[in-house]
């Protein structure tokens, strides 16, 4: 009998991230409250959402630092649930918070990440090395993490998350803080690997200006679902004109039951 994993039986058709009727709550506040959504394989999906509207208990989730009680999460096909070890050897993830060990260089804190997935030697040089290329920092691979400046960090922080070649990668918050050029220059690093790779990128965000017209997005406001689908069709559900006067109706107001 042949096996074949999840992702390999309808190549594209699985989805890199299928979330369903996921909702959490701290104690007796409600953060989460049946949210789903689908990341397909090589496209880009933003989590829109001001302050306190739940992305990051929402990422806390995918990657599993909560176990989801109601509603289900997969990746690539893979319950995080049943098959955790499966399911997070194709995510990678960038944390808002600061994750490099700072004491370690660069290429110490790839290596090291490298070694957790069982990837060592030649190959895991070899990644680190391309991976640091990648976002345009190979010459930093020596220095102490703790001398890189915040946009540098974000860039090592993205390469180190693609040592172990994932299929989705979830990113929170990725340019909060940075300077206009790093915000840019991350935005555009992440779109080609969409592009290029055919990675799956779930991406949240406050900053309208970092979303294309194409992308799929899925608006949250105090942790209530408010729309989800492409830009274009959202903005004309809304009846506005433009994203940013749909964002602003839908999340200025006590949050709508999900569409
Ligand atoms: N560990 C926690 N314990 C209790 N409440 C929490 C905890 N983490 C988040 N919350 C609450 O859950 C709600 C959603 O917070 P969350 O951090 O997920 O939102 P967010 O959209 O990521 O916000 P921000 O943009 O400010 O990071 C908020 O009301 C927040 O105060």
């Amino acid at each position: 009998m042949n096996v074949i994993s999840p992702d390999m039986t309808v190549a594209t058709a699985v989805p890199a991230l299928s979330v369903t009727g996921v909702s959490h709550s701290y104690g007796s506040r409600r953060a989460l409250d049946n949210v789903s959504l689908t990341v397909p394989q090589g496209e880009f999906t933003a989590v829109l959402g001001l302050n306190g509207a739940g992305k990051t208990t929402l990422l806390s989730l995918i990657t599993r630092l909560f176990d989801a009680r109601q509603g289900s999460i997969s990746v690539l096909g893979y319950r995080i649930d049943r098959e955790p070890g499966e399911a997070l050897r194709r995510l990678g993830v960038v944390f808002q918070a600061r994750t490099l060990d700072l004491d370690l260089s660069v290429m110490e804190n790839l290596l090291f990440h490298a070694a957790l997935h069982g990837i060592g030697g030649r190959e895991a040089r070899r990644r680190a090395h391309a991976a640091l290329l990648d976002v345009g920092i190979a010459e930093r691979a020596k220095d102490k993490a703790r001398n890189l400046s915040g946009g540098q960090m974000r860039r090592v922080e993205i390469a180190r998350s693609l040592m172990h070649e994932p299929r989705l990668l979830v990113l929170d918050e990725p340019t909060v803080g940075l300077d206009i050029a790093s915000k840019v220059a991350i935005v555009t690093h992440v779109r080609r690997l969409v592009r290029e790779r055919g990675v799956g990128v779930l991406w949240t965000t406050h900053l309208l200006d970092e979303i294309e017209p194409d992308d799929n997005i899925l608006i949250l406001h105090l942790g209530k679902p408010q729309a989800h689908g492409v830009v274009r069709d959202v903005v004309a559900a809304s009846g506005q004109d433009t994203l940013r006067a749909a964002f602003t109706a839908l999340t200025e107001a006590p949050p709508q039951e999900a569409a």
